[in-house]
């Protein structure tokens, strides 16, 4: 499992193990071991998977206050544009984003700390992306960015939006 940091303080990407043979192959993107050197929190509470069609926008997503949490994300069937914007008010790197495809051709994990929004757009019918969350889900903590407010170009027309993620707030009003 090889580890990559990026330049988001605490975002990880990682390069699920995988074993193949006559059968098909076992891809494994989660090892307690190899996580837990990088000191970083693994309590998962929650998993769960989205089915998405192509061109499928779902972002950009977090939860706040004492719901806030840590996401392992990873992309089990099919493609996605995945990003991740900072949104921590004391992190160097804050308002700007970081990018990756994730898929099941080269399946990753994606490390999300704490404080950043999380997005991404489907690259092919079908996708399915999985998730595990330190906390559970809150809908009175949910909050969320504007997927075209922050600066980040999707390169997609008319992308197929919930009408949540549509009326998010704009990058520029978030406190
Ligand atoms: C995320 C979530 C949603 N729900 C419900 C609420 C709603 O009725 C329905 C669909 O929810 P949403 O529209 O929020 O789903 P979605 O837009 O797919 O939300 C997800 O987007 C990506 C980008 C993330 O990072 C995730 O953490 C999550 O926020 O499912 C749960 O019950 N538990 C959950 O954990």
């Amino acid at each position: 499992m090889k580890i990559t940091e990026t330049k988001i303080e605490g975002l990880f990407v990682i390069d699920a193990l995988r074993f193949q043979d006559l059968r098909g192959e076992l891809i494994k993107p989660f090892n307690f071991n190899v996580y837990n050197k990088l000191n970083i929190n693994l309590d998962f509470k929650e998993t769960w998977f989205t089915k998405s069609k192509k061109n499928v926008i779902r972002a950009m997503h977090l939860q706040i206050g004492e719901m806030a949490c840590e996401k392992l994300v990873s992309v089990i069937n099919g493609s996605v544009l995945d990003v991740v914007l900072d949104l921590r008010s004391e992190s160097r790197t804050f308002g700007e984003y970081f990018e990756i495809e994730l898929n099941d051709i080269e399946p990753k994990a994606l490390y999300i700390p704490q404080g950043c929004a999380h997005g991404y757009k489907v690259l092919q019918d079908n996708t399915i992306t999985m998730y595990s969350a330190t906390k559970v889900h809150s809908a009175e903590h949910d909050l969320g960015i504007r997927w075209n407010s922050f600066g980040y170009d999707w390169q997609v027309e008319n992308p197929i939006l919930s009408d949540k993620d549509i009326n998010l707030i704009e990058f520029k009003d978030f406190k």
